[in-house]
């Protein structure tokens, strides 16, 4: 899921440079003024101050490169990720996500995926800026005395090894619980904006703000929780990197050593506390990471609902519809089973049935958005399973019950089906699906805003920009779902027929159980699911 960027190699480089020139800034200050106190010609000591200056400056513009290059790699991982991710869901999409919930899933697509940032900024190149800096550090005081060399060695590999691993252990259920925790409120926050008018009418608010609280504080505590660990990680590296020094100072000072390397040898294991201080964390972020793109990777995993085909035919040149036995369903139970049906290319039939026998079922295989387990459907001949969905989708096109209108213009609404067509087009579209005087007497015209979901729009306006959109995609057949439900008998009755009148000679297929709405003179076949 996760392909890493070359950057980030040098990002590794640039954090080294810059972690390294903080150790030796202190190492070679400790020296300077060491040796400085004994007054020494000048001469000698130009070296070391110029050292100074150098990792001074170079630690500040190090980290600086660093965090751009490091920051510039880790961002473009993640938006190839997310479009990865995105790419995939475009399949699974349709008719995979419907039993998932909306604010969970919207916070694995933001707050998971964010994991990506973490991995790569504060967990990998943090461990690892500190793995390589914190050997450079104790090759170097093994140099100057291996004795303090091996006692600085013994608290870096307890302070990588044992305090992340602890504090990690004290953390884990929490980080583990963290994600699934924010998706959850996530959710909630959502479900309870999303219904906030019923819960007023019903006079239910404070049983949704209870529920809402619960679940806001089983997320502070696992917060609270992790939060405890990090600094338990942090107190513990403090008591390593004090232990350090102590025995630096203990076996330095009972060395045959200069005054200087001594300094040098008490004062570098100090620089270590900085380098070292983020392994903890970065330890205990690792298992949130873990966690958070383990649930991406679920939604990644989820089974396409219709199986693309290796190897698909051309598309057929014929518009005419066949449904043969078909059998589809959910889970264990078959809506549809045995359903036979023919549309010749031009027709009209209007598919009748009780609430939940299947027309929209129905509707979704026409679209392929769902894979029938047993039949077929043909176009022209050509079973849709070897047609690609992409394929199937530019002949047949959707009007839903609760087609989806953008919260932004007219135009905008009516440009997602066919970019960059001119106004002219837009207004036939408008003037087929009648709803054209109505725009021409706003005063923004075609640049009215609509709101969201059109709620500046009546239901039968909003259908009738929705119908406009579909005549532009310019689709051969039309599958119209319930496009009436929410209307009163007049305007239903009125907008079917504007429907039927606009569609011309293309395909119509109509699923509603208010039949008697369609005009008397459309020539129909009718078609009753049970
Ligand atoms: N994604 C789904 N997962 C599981 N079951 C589903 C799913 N979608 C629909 N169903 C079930 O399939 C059956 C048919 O649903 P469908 O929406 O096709 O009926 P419908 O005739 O369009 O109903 P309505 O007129 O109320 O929209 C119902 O029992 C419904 O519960």
């Amino acid at each position: 899921m996760i392909k890493p960027d070359r950057r980030l190699v040098l990002a590794l480089l640039l954090g080294v440079a810059a972690a390294g020139s903080s150790v030796a800034l202190l190492a070679t200050s400790a020296w300077l003024i060491t040796a400085a106190s004994a007054q020494p010609p000048v001469l000698l000591l130009m070296v070391p101050i110029v050292a100074v200056r150098a990792f001074g400056v170079g630690r500040g513009v190090f980290r600086y490169v660093e965090r751009l290059v490091s920051h510039d790699a880790a961002y473009r991982v993640l938006g190839e990720t997310r479009a990865r991710i995105t790419g995939r869901l475009e399949k699974i999409a349709p008719g995979g996500l419907t039993s998932r919930r909306k604010g969970d899933l919207l916070a694995r697509l933001v707050l998971d995926v964010d994991a990506v940032l973490d991995l790569w900024l504060r967990v990998l190149l943090p461990i690892a800026v500190a793995a390589v800096t914190a050997a450079a550090t104790v090759a170097l005081l093994a140099l100057l005395l291996p004795a303090a060399g091996a006692a600085v060695a013994l608290a870096v590999l307890v302070a990588c090894t044992v305090v992340p691993w602890l504090t990690a252990r004290t953390a884990e259920r929490a980080e583990r619980n963290l994600a699934g925790a924010r998706g959850d409120v996530a959710a909630t926050a959502t479900e309870t904006l999303l219904t906030a008018a019923d819960v007023i009418a019903y006079n239910a608010i404070d049983s949704v703000l209870d529920d809402f609280s619960r679940r806001d504080a089983r997320l502070a505590a696992a917060e609270r929780r992790s939060a405890w660990s990090t600094g338990l990680g942090s107190a513990l590296l403090v008591l390593c990197i004090g232990g350090a020094t102590l025995a630096a100072l203990v076996l330095g000072s009972t060395a045959n050593i200069t005054g200087a390397v001594f300094a040098v040898l008490v004062l570098t294991p100090l620089a270590l506390a900085d380098v070292l201080g983020g392994i903890p964390a970065a330890a205990q972020l690792a298992i949130r990471v873990r966690a958070a793109l383990a649930r991406v990777q679920e939604l990644v995993d989820t089974p396409e609902p219709v199986t693309e085909p290796t190897d698909p035919l051309p598309l057929p040149t014929g518009r005419g519809l066949q449904v043969k036995l078909l059998r589809v369903g959910y889970d264990d139970s078959d809506v549809l089973d045995g359903l036979s049906l023919d549309m010749p290319a031009g027709s009209r039939v209007v598919i009748t049935g009780p609430s939940g026998s299947g027309k929209s079922t129905l509707a979704a295989v026409l679209l392929r958005f769902l894979e029938p387990r047993g039949g077929e459907v043909l176009l022209d001949g050509v079973d849709l399973a070897r047609l690609e969905g992409d394929q199937v989708r530019s002949v047949v096109g959707l009007l839903t019950q609760e087609s989806h209108v953008f919260d932004t213009s007219i135009r905008e609404n009516l440009l997602l089906a066919k970019p960059g067509v001119s106004d002219l087009q837009l207004w036939k579209a408008l003037y087929r699906a009648r709803l054209g005087i109505f725009v021409e007497n706003l005063p923004d015209g075609l640049d009215t805003m609509v709101g969201e979901h059109g709620a500046k729009l009546s239901g039968g306006e909003r259908q009738r920009l929705a119908f406009a959109r579909l005549l532009l995609a310019d689709r051969d057949v039309l599958v119209l779902d319930e496009p009436t439900e929410h209307l009163d008998e007049e305007t239903a009755q009125a907008l079917l027929a504007d429907l039927f009148a606009a569609a011309g000679d293309r395909t119509v297929v109509l699923l509603t159980h208010r039949p008697e709405l369609v005009p008397p003179h459309v020539t129909r076949q009718l078609v009753c699911l049970t």
